[in-house]
């Protein structure tokens, strides 16, 4: 076990494709822990759907151990941290774990935007920040250019920070020397009661949930009995021990400063949340470590399968999801449309994306989902309140007396040519502006109130092309606001789709229900009839699209002989009728759910 001036505790920021991974890679392959050969490209990202997304959806962490030129052993403790705003919570407690950051910028392209974004946060958690100038190998690197960059706009020091080339692996012990020299070694009294901050947790079928966790005071043995304060969950410790780049390396005990994990036959990660702390259940310490945030799901949608007898089969998939994401909910719920189902809470749209992959594709399930929806809260006239986070279950409007919708309070850091920008789309997306404070010559930071539902479609993405990527976003719930809704209905051939139906703000109704027709008219493929596609507000309808009759000839377009183009497309049509769905006399394909569920792109 090494000394705890001996261990230096830190992540790798960058601004994506700068060259984080590659470079964390590099430093494990400098320590010696991995084989170049055994090295499966990028170790850090180990789910392939993160591979495929360019993403990291979950923190991981991992122990190297780097002999430094003074001749004394380090052990670092890497800690990966996800990049998207729907995860900004395990980003927030994954550097908290950490006392420093290795901030990767690309010399060829200098201060991005989320190198600014994320050396902020990194600075909110009084992180010791390192900037390694990367990709020096090649022809249009200019380190110099971009050290001048992070002096003038981030306003940290640069011009002896290493220049590298993670992928030719130059300079690579400078920066290993750098974490050694300046990142601070941890503190805390490893004779003091246990107290450990959860980061991340995964479930494993052997043994059970996994810990991570990084131990700021005490210290944790097998045998020993912890407590999770916040659940209250209590568990006798089975294996504690450290990541290693190629699996875990069980130990007699952990101690204060370390990073490392614990396994004590846990069911379900809902009882190890993370930002938790992890105390001794019979000498339990104080208080517990600031910023815990329970879990609250922003947005809900209804997912079903396509094949109505695989209902047994996403419960069982979504249970298995579940033991490793205690950020998803679920209940059973069932539409007139598309059978039974599940409502499903996420994160955000992201989430919401990624555990639809996962249930396609590691699942085989194949899916149907409806219009996603925050929680809306309607008082009735008879003095009760109905939790609403299903259009389907929207009170008949004559009972209702008031409904609000949730509020979040948006924070927005982005330099500040892109203010102008950036006010008029949170106006238009009915945010209320609070304040703006400079937090030097170049960069502000933008205070607005707004409804939930109007940032999670598409409000991140939007605020990246206004702002060419610089703005970073932070968002928490602040309550719940009285709000003029109304719920639209989506008739096909005159019936009312269940699935589609949604809830907005008076003011957004029409723009979207005119949007979802005309979606809704490209993408259901004409029929032997003609089908009028009609939004209404009870009953009035409020816009109104037609599918023409008659039967899509796919060859069309084929002129030539080609048999096996003619083939491809029969097959295509083919499969694209096994996916339809029989809304009452309309057949609808799962395409047209999707590009309705885009409306906002
Ligand atoms: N020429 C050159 N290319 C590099 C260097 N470092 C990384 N790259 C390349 O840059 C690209 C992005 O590198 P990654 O390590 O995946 O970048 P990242 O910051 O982890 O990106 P995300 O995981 O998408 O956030 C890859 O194609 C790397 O091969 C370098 O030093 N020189």
């Amino acid at each position: 076990m090494a000394k705890q001036e001996n261990i230096r505790n830190f992540s790798i920021i960058a601004h994506i494709d700068h060259g984080k991974s590659t470079l964390a890679d590099r430093l494990l392959e400098t320590c010696g822990a991995v084989a170049q050969r055994q090295m499966s490209d990028q170790l850090l990202d180990n789910m392939d759907l993160e591979r495929e997304r360019g993403i990291t959806i979950k923190a991981r962490a991992v122990r190297l151990t780097y002999r430094a030129q003074d001749g004394e052993d380090y052990e670092l403790n890497l800690i990966d941290t996800p990049g998207h705003v729907d995860f900004n919570y395990e980003v927030s407690r994954s550097l908290a774990a950490c006392e420093g950051a290795v901030l990767v910028v690309d010399s060829t392209q200098g201060v991005e935007a989320q190198t600014l974004a994320n050396t902020y946060l990194a600075m909110e958690h009084d992180l010791e920040i390192l900037p390694v100038f990367n990709k020096i190998d090649l022809p249009a690197a200019d380190p110099a250019r971009a050290k001048q960059e992070v002096e003038d706009i981030i306003g940290l020091p640069a011009l002896d920070a290493p220049e590298i080339s993670a992928k030719m692996g130059i300079n690579i012990d400078a920066v290993l020397e750098d974490i050694v020299k300046n990142v601070p070694p941890p503190t805390g009294d490893p004779e003091a009661p246990l107290k450990a901050l959860i980061f991340d947790s995964q479930y494993d079928s052997y043994r059970g949930v996994i810990v991570y966790m990084r131990l700021m005071e005490g210290s944790v043995r097998p045998g020993q009995q912890v407590k999770m304060m916040a659940s209250g969950a209590v568990y006798q410790v089975v294996e504690c021990g450290h990541l290693l780049p190629l699996g875990m390396e069980p130990c007699e005990r952990l101690s204060a400063g370390e990073v490392g994990y614990f396994t004590a036959s846990i069911k379900n990660v809902k009882d190890t949340r993370v930002g938790d702390t992890v105390t001794d259940a019979a000498s339990p310490t104080a208080e517990a470590l600031p910023g815990y945030r329970p879990v609250q799901p922003m947005v809900y949608c209804g997912i079903y399968t396509e094949d109505g007898s695989k209902y047994p089969d996403l419960r069982d998939a979504l249970e298995k999801l579940q033991l490793n994401d205690a950020s998803l909910s679920f209940e059973p719920e069932s539409s007139v449309a598309l059978g039974f189902g599940f409502r499903c809470g996420f994160l955000g749209m992201l989430h919401m994306e990624v555990i639809q992959e996962r249930l396609e594709r590691e699942f085989d399930l194949d899916l149907v989902t409806t219009l996603p929806s925050v929680i809306y809260h309607v008082y009735k006239t008879d003095g009760t309140m109905v939790a609403v986070d299903n259009p389907h279950n929207y009170p008949d409007p004559a009972t209702i007396e008031r409904a609000e919708e949730p509020y979040v309070k948006v924070n927005i850091i982005a330099p500040n040519e892109f203010v102008g920008n950036i006010m008029p789309m949170c106006q238009d997306r009915r945010g209320e502006f609070k304040d703006m404070q400079y937090l030097d010559t170049n960069l502000v930071e933008l205070h607005y109130q707004m409804p939930l539902n109007e940032i999670i479609y598409d409000f991140f993405d939007a605020l990246k092309a206004n702002t060419k990527g610089y703005a970073s976003l932070d968002y928490e719930l602040s309550g719940y606001r009285p709000s003029e809704l109304v719920k639209v209905d989506m008739k096909l051939n005159g019936e009312a789709v269940d699935a589609l139906s949604f809830i907005a703000h008076r003011d957004k109704a029409y723009p979207r229900a005119r949007r979802l027709c005309e979606k809704l008219k490209e993408n259901i493929p004409r029929q032997l009839f003609e089908i009028p596609v009609q939004a209404a507000i009870g009953g009035r309808v409020i816009a109104r699209e037609t599918v023409k009759a008659m039967r899509k000839d796919v060859l069309a377009k084929c002129y030539g002989g080609d048999i096996t183009r003619k083939k491809k497309l029969l097959e295509k049509q083919k499969e694209g009728k096994k996916k339809m769905r029989s809304l009452g006399t309309v057949q609808i394909p799962t395409e047209a759910f999707l590009a309705v569920l885009k409306l906002d792109e």
